[in-house]
């Protein structure tokens, strides 16, 4: 069991809260894994009696708990450990009300809020009695918007918080199928000895989503998919992806590892960017057979037209001796056909074929994030026949993470964080010279584009994406999987 702490959730009433933040906390309170005394400090800006913020909060977890896990008693064991505290952000009396709430050695200050509000508070914490000598920070992504923002994000945080303190949240880190990429590379042979561009043709990583944008419009129009999705997610996978062994499995030996990986990345420029990337934004479609709006139809679109991507193929390159000549092509897209986060590798050809008649057959991985988290292995294995003397066939070797869990269900991304953050371990949290030097690759491509006036190409919401993400891979002879 952790440690008692109190966790302390700026934005308490906002998305990510209710749909991420308390769902994992509930499923941690279930198993018994956070301890009695841990309290859960919910803060926002309207004043309200706690009972009214339980009985907001209450429905909207129930929907997303597995029935059984769900029982009044536990609910109730759960809300007892809630406290709500309506804070002005900019009110020093509030945050002096706040830390005279707080009860436990360990603070985690959780600021699922936007980032441009993760200076202010830090500073109001620091200055209003609010930290002690075990507070930490847990610091949603995005941070900041470019390059510049978020270093002034990380000065103003580091003034409060040391950097052992300071939590970088990437919540495909904490996934379990994410981490299971470190294991398949680095606990198996035959796998590790492979890995190169020796035998390697290219990598696909494709992170598609069927939501939209509804509900969240006026933060995503500001901040495309570019910089929600690729800036961080995308660029943890290709990480883990293309990394080298890290010497241990320290939070400080698994960040040099991926820094050196981000500092290969080819930069995209003008003259690159118009054959390596690729914009789109949903219209209209229709998503499981029913109608679906476009993105400038959703209902908290305020303007008539908008240049923000919501779709982003991009073929990449890592200028070092394991990846040379190994193209990443990776997409990301809102309102697509499925929901789906597979890394794919594809093999090289053997050089010579010997069984004539057949085509020569590549190998392929295919490692499954979600959903059907597992992993394919594309195998060549001869037909048994009489009639054809030596044909040969595809075949999938197959492995299902969900039916060999241990649990009978994958833990939420959240459990296993919060669980880290509790107990001090920052191994899956991303340090701060990562994420600017991700910001600093993604600069270049924003830049790119806007010097190239790179339009945004419209797709059918329920589709892959715009016609052009599959000329991107295909002008190289290959396919997306799938
Ligand atoms: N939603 C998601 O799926 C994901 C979100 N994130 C990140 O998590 C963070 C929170 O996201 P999300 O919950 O969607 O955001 P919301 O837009 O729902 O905002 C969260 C809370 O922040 C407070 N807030 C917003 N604007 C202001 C403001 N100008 N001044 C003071 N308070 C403000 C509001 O608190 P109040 O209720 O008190 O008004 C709101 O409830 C963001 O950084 C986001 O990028 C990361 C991964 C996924
Ligand atoms: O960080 C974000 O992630 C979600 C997708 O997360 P997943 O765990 O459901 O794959 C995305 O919808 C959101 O826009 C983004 O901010």
């Amino acid at each position: 069991m952790a440690e008692q702490a109190d966790l302390i959730i700026f934005g308490a009433r906002g998305d990510l809260a209710g749909r991420k933040l308390f769902p994992a906390l509930y499923q941690l309170d279930y198993c018994e894994l956070l301890s009695p005394k841990t309290r859960i400090v919910c803060v926002a800006r309207d004043a309200m009696p706690r009972e009214t913020f339980l009985e907001s909060l209450q429905p909207k977890l129930q929907s997303q708990i597995q029935p059984e896990r769900w029982t009044e008693q536990q609910w109730q064991k759960f809300a007892s450990r809630i406290v709500y505290v309506h804070l002005d952000f900019n009110s020093a009396e509030d945050y002096v009300r706040l830390a005279a709430e707080l009860h436990c050695a360990v603070r985690i200050y959780y600021l699922a809020t936007p980032p441009s509000l993760f200076g202010p508070i830090c500073q109001a914490l620091g200055e209003h009695q609010c930290l002690n000598d075990d507070s930490r920070i847990v610091l949603e992504k995005p941070i900041g918007h470019d390059l510049a923002s978020s270093v002034a994000v990380n000065e103003t945080v580091a003034k409060y918080f040391s950097d052992e303190n300071t939590y970088r949240i990437d919540h495909y880190l904490g996934k379990e199928t994410v981490q299971n990429l470190l294991v398949l590379r680095f606990a198996n042979r035959f796998i590790n000895t492979q890995w190169d561009q020796s035998c390697i043709d290219h990598v696909q990583i494709t992170v598609a989503e069927t939501v939209g944008i509804e509900g969240r419009w006026g933060y995503y129009d500001k901040v495309g998919q570019l910089r929600d999705m690729v800036q961080n997610h995308l660029m943890q996978l290709l990480c883990l992806v293309a990394m080298e062994a890290p010497n241990s499995m320290t939070a400080e030996s698994i960040r040099d590892e991926k820094i050196k990986v981000l500092r290969a990345l080819r930069p995209i420029d003008e003259n690159t960017i118009t054959t390596h990337t690729v914009r789109g934004q949903y219209a209209a479609g229709y998503m499981g057979g029913q109608p679906a709006r476009g993105y400038l139809n959703e209902d908290d679109c305020t303007v008539e037209q908008s240049d923000t991507e919501t779709f982003v193929a991009i073929k990449a390159h890592i200028d070092n001796w394991r990846w040379a000549g190994v193209p990443f092509y990776l997409r990301t897209g809102k309102r697509m056909a499925e929901k789906l986060t597979e890394v794919v590798i594809s093999y090289k050809a053997l050089p010579h074929n010997i069984f004539s008649g057949n085509p020569a057959s590549n190998n392929r991985l295919v490692i499954r994030l979600q959903p059907n988290e597992g992993i394919e292995m594309r195998m060549v294995s001869k037909l048994h026949s009489l009639r054809d003397r030596m044909a040969l066939v595809k075949q999938d070797l197959n492995l299902d993470f969900l039916g060999s869990s241990a649990m009978g269900r994958i833990p939420e991304a959240y459990e296993r964080l919060f669980l880290d953050v509790i107990s001090g371990d920052q191994s899956l949290f991303v340090g701060r010279e990562e994420v600017e030097e991700s910001w600093r690759w993604v600069d270049g491509v924003v830049e790119a584009w806007k010097r190239q006036n790179m339009e945004v190409r419209k797709y059918q919401a329920g589709s892959w994406g715009p016609a052009k993400s599959e000329l991107l891979i295909e002008k190289d002879n290959r396919s997306w999987h799938g």
